[in-house]
């Protein structure tokens, strides 16, 4: 098989043109952060502002010309804006603001609260979380949709049982999968879960773009957003052009764990985020034959932390071998096991993250008047 390198992408782009100035996107300085990896590409089209709505026929001509290449087996171009320097954060629930403007809201228009189910470090399970917490917001009666926004590792497919599947378009718009009542919608299903890609900052920012504004939500009451673990490009696109309605913070027990969730909840609130609080998971093991009680690392400090940062303290998930294997095979345990242990107190954070998002600031009503 042929292999593609980064000039032959780069030249392909530069037959391309802007359909305004007739200038190719390379000489005006568009293409960044071009990347191929084992036949699989990946670009951005940084583009100014206010053109790019306009644009989005240059890059889906962009991304057919980089896919019909010889050696590329998947193409995926995104359009970012270029942004003015020193964005600076607005106020909660409101997109951020930059110095050149008001920074545009990317959340989808139907959606009315989103929430970040976030961790300071990886391994912690948030993903196992986020799929369980969305499940238990659906059996609350939420219309509920799962972002997947971890573009490093991306797993709601798998955890949902989606894995394999691609979304269809209708009506020009991207379709959301759907499992078990939720919407779901993952860059894992435009690549495979074992592929590494390189994320460069804008890329993330368009990435996300599409896949909040492109895909059709339709009317969600919550949309859940599982985030990468960490503090990087996703979080602060998120926190500054989404109005989340707060940010869940998943850890486990140990001190290293809870170090790192601390530095997620500080960047929540420095971006005005508000916290919805923290879930301790793999808080404790249970012994299935015997039922004994083990605290394997030190339960209780996630509970702690919270009680120090002035946060909820939402919930101990422990540590199970049912969850593990319900969430790896595509069906969490609130699902699978409704009426036990695990499934209840999922529903219970999910109870305690509705009742703060319902006393939160609503578009007030319309004023009916007689006359
Ligand atoms: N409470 C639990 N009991 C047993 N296993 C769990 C529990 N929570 C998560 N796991 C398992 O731990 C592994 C990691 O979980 P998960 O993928 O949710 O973590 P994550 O924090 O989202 O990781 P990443 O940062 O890689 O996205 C998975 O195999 C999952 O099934």
């Amino acid at each position: 098989m042929a292999t593609v390198s980064r000039d032959d992408v780069i030249a392909t782009l530069s037959r391309l043109s802007d359909p305004e100035t007739g200038r190719d996107p390379v000489a005006l300085g568009w293409v960044q952060g071009v990347a191929v990896k084992d036949g699989h590409v990946t670009a951005a089209l940084e583009v100014p502002p206010e053109r790019g709505p306009a644009l989005e026929p240059l890059r889906k001509a962009a991304e057919a010309a980089v896919h019909a290449m010889p050696g590329v087996l998947t193409a995926t171009i995104v359009l970012t804006a270029q942004r003015a320097q020193g964005s600076q954060p607005g106020p909660a629930g409101q997109p951020r603001q930059g110095t050149a403007g008001r920074a545009q809201s990317i959340a989808p228009p139907g959606v009315r609260h989103i929430i970040a189910v976030a961790s300071g470090k990886g391994g912690v399970g948030k993903s196992t979380t986020a799929a369980n917490l969305a499940l238990a917001l659906a059996a609350r009666g939420q219309r509920v949709g799962v972002f997947d926004a971890d573009i490093y590792g991306p797993s709601m497919p798998r955890m949902l049982g989606l894995a394999g599947q691609r979304p269809t378009l209708a009506d020009d718009r991207i379709q959301p999968l759907e499992s078990m009542g939720l919407k779901v919608m993952s860059i894992g299903f435009m690549m495979n879960e074992e592929d590494p890609v390189v994320w460069r900052g804008p890329m993330v920012m368009g990435a996300l773009e599409q896949m909040l504004r492109d895909v059709d939500w339709g009317e969600l009451d919550v949309m859940v957003v599982d985030m990468p673990p960490g503090t990087g490009d996703t979080q602060l696109t998120m926190s500054q052009r989404v109005p989340l309605a707060g940010a869940v913070i998943v850890s486990t027990p140990q001190d290293i764990a809870l170090l790192d969730a601390r530095k997620g909840l500080n960047m929540f609130r420095k971006v005005d985020v508000p916290v919805l609080g923290i879930v301790e998971n793999m808080s404790y093991y249970v012994c299935p034959n015997c039922g004994h009680r083990e605290e394997v690392f030190a339960h209780g400090g996630a509970e702690k932390t919270a009680a120090q940062m002035g946060c909820p303290f939402l919930g101990a998930i422990p540590l199970d071998i049912a969850i593990r294997v319900n969430a790896d095979a595509g069906t969490p345990i609130v699902v699978t096991d409704p009426e036990g242990a695990h499934a209840r107190a999922y529903l219970a954070i999910a109870d305690s993250i509705l009742a703060q998002i319902d006393s939160g600031a609503r578009p007030a009503a319309p004023k009916i008047r007689f006359t």
